[in-house]
């Protein structure tokens, strides 16, 4: 329950809409007592006047009577009513404060959690799925509401009623109080525990529903795969037995909410029969009156839902503590890559590293080890090396989603510790080895974030023309207003790659990265689009990352890595003539593209 103080500040933000819920919640239920006194007070006059009724029986006062009689009853039917009126007029009003203030905090959780993820380091989205994640910011969040709005409402409401309706019961008779109230405890227990079943086998027909969607996803987002395999018939069978487990489970479910009303109803008739049982023998001693039998009656089932609804409070409440503390878990974990300085300084675009290591903190991968080299403003780097040689890790170092293990980078002779974090960040257009592009259309896609004016929309058109993928857009029907489905599946892989790197170009970065974002291009267009690179990194350095001789031969700067080592420098003239690793793959890839 420890973990449920973290939301004390969001009722502290809203306290005005708290205090309101209490009053409302207070005034509502005097409407709701008032009825109980106003019919034990009808069923008495009845009582009374019946008999008077009876001897007029024959009288010229007989009809009067009869008249008088109806329209005090119906003055009193209509006191009800208008009090069942007040009474849901003020309820609405608490459901109002009560209920929008949890869906405000909803609201800010979220949006706090999401702030706090965005903040999060790699490291972390590493070692957290991506379904936790999400079940955190939605799940874990919709219970965590349940206690803010319903729980608190109905605690709040419970308190009250209670202080009103039993102080009225005791103030007319003690023992009958005392029996009456014997079955509520029990009906709060056994609430308890059915929702806590309740609870535990809806928690499983949701785990199901979402084994099912990550299923169904997988199944759209690798059509492509499924069907080149031909194995629809093993996906179908899959399928079913995901959905038979998932309707077993549902089953289960219905069979223990059948048992809900039907337990809830027989409490709440032990009650009744118990109030009419006793209080027929307390008005036979003349304790009480009949009128109030008729009285206890209303105020034990005003209490059995409040008293049943704590059994169900309980259980939401622990569920919402249990839900607080995995999202408190991730609250509390500090991104591994702080930001200490909030002042821009402006980046030239000067790059060192001095003998740098690192070891990936997860997998204690040693990925660079003791590399070194600098790059001047202006001036392009090429790396080149073997699958997991670590080429991606450089870039990673460079946006500073990783801080090495040991050695040190530096950016514009300073070290990379010593700048503003986000705005080092915007310094630099990355392009990443896969592809992301979002369901948007291809503009937003490009500009991404940037405000569509006019000077920004013609900035979306030449990045597409210098990434040469401008003549594709425009064959589009709709053009730069074409929306690509999730993940972009409408575009070819080189178109996607060039639109990302479409996406890079347009921030005028200090420091473009490209990590073997050519693999896609023909070579043709790769030369195009590294010629129209020299012109528009003119000042400002790139890394290009490759597997390809063909896409680093023109940098200024190549370094071959092997196993997060230096193995050669140089530049292409000069490798070449070092008959080392760097010229016998330049001849296997010329072989390669003849024989093509
Ligand atoms: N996030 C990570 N967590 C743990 N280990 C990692 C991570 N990323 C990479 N590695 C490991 O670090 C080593 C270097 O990886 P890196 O991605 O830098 O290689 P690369 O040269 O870019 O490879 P490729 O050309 O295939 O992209 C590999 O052994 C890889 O398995």
């Amino acid at each position: 329950m420890k973990s449920l103080r973290y939301l004390n500040k969001y009722l502290v933000k809203y306290k005005w809409r708290l205090l309101l819920g209490i009053l409302f919640i207070a005034i509502s239920n005097v409407f709701k007592i008032f009825p109980a006194q106003i019919i034990r007070y009808a069923f008495d006059i009845v009582k009374e006047t019946i008999v008077q009724y009876q001897v007029l029986n024959g009288t010229y006062f007989h009809a009067d009577f009869y008249a008088v009689l109806s329209k005090m009853l119906l003055l009193f039917g209509g006191f009800v009513l208008l009090m069942a009126l007040m009474n849901g007029l003020f309820l609405f009003f608490t459901r109002q404060t009560i209920i929008v203030m949890s869906r405000l905090i909803e609201y800010d959780l979220k949006n706090e959690v999401f702030k706090h993820y965005q903040d999060l380091s790699l490291a972390f989205y590493k070692r957290n799925n991506t379904g936790d994640l999400m079940n955190r910011i939605s799940e874990d969040v919709s219970k965590v509401r349940m206690y803010l709005g319903p729980a608190i409402m109905y605690t709040l409401n419970l308190i009250v009623l209670f202080v009103l309706v039993i102080s009225t019961m005791i103030s007319v008779n003690a023992k009958l109080t005392l029996y009456v109230l014997t079955p509520l405890p029990l009906l709060s227990i056994s609430i308890y525990y059915v929702s806590n079943i309740i609870n535990i086998k809806s928690e499983k027909v949701q785990r199901q529903l979402s084994n099912i969607s990550t299923f169904v996803q997988e199944a759209f987002s690798g059509i492509r795969v499924l069907k080149a395999y031909n194995i629809n018939m093993e996906r179908e069978k899959a399928f079913l037995e995901e959905t038979e487990t998932y309707k077993n489970k549902n089953l289960e479910l219905v069979k223990v909410n059948a048992l809900f009303q039907p337990l809830m109803i027989l409490l709440i008739g032990l009650s009744t029969i118990l109030t009419i049982y006793i209080g027929g023998e307390l008005a036979i001693s003349g304790e009480i009156t009949t009128g109030n039998i008729a009285e206890f009656v209303i105020y034990v089932n005003m209490l059995t839902w409040p008293v049943a609804a704590l059994g169900w409070v309980t259980s939401l409440t622990q569920r919402a503590a249990a839900s607080q503390e995995r999202i408190n878990e991730f609250l509390q974990s500090e991104p591994e890559i702080k930001n200490h300085i909030h002042t821009d300084t402006p980046i030239e675009g000067n790059i060192e590293f001095k003998d740098v290591h690192f070891v990936y903190p997860d997998s204690g991968i040693e990925a660079l080890k003791g590399v070194n080299f600098s790059i001047k403003a202006g001036e392009s780097l090429a790396v080149i090396g073997r699958t997991g040689s670590g080429k991606t890790t450089i870039a990673n170092l460079i946006g500073r989603l990783f801080d090495p293990t040991q050695g040190e980078i530096r950016v514009d002779n300073k070290p990379i510790r010593e700048f503003n974090l986000n705005q080092l960040r915007r310094s630099i257009g990355y392009v990443p080895q896969e592809v992301f592009l979002f369901s948007d259309t291809i503009e937003n896609n490009v500009a991404f974030g940037l405000d569509l004016t006019k000077d920004n929309l013609k900035a979306v058109e030449q990045a597409t023309k210098d990434a040469q993928v401008y003549h594709n857009i425009t064959e589009f029907p709709k053009g730069f207003q074409t929306e690509l489905g999730e993940r972009g599946i409408t575009l070819s892989g080189g178109q996607k790659q060039r639109l990302s790197i479409a996406r890079a170009l347009i921030k005028k970065p200090k420091i473009l990265i490209f990590d073997d974002c050519l693999s896609a291009v023909d070579t043709q267009t790769e030369e195009r689009i590294l010629t129209n690179l020299k012109r528009i990194m003119k000042g400002r350095s790139s890394v290009i990352i490759s597997h390809r001789v063909s896409s680093v031969k023109h940098c200024d700067q190549i370094i071959v890595l092997d196993d997060g080592k230096i193995v050669e420098r140089g530049n292409h003239a000069e490798l070449l003539s070092k008959k080392g690793v760097y010229s016998d793959l330049h001849e296997q890839q010329l072989l390669e593209e003849q024989e093509a």
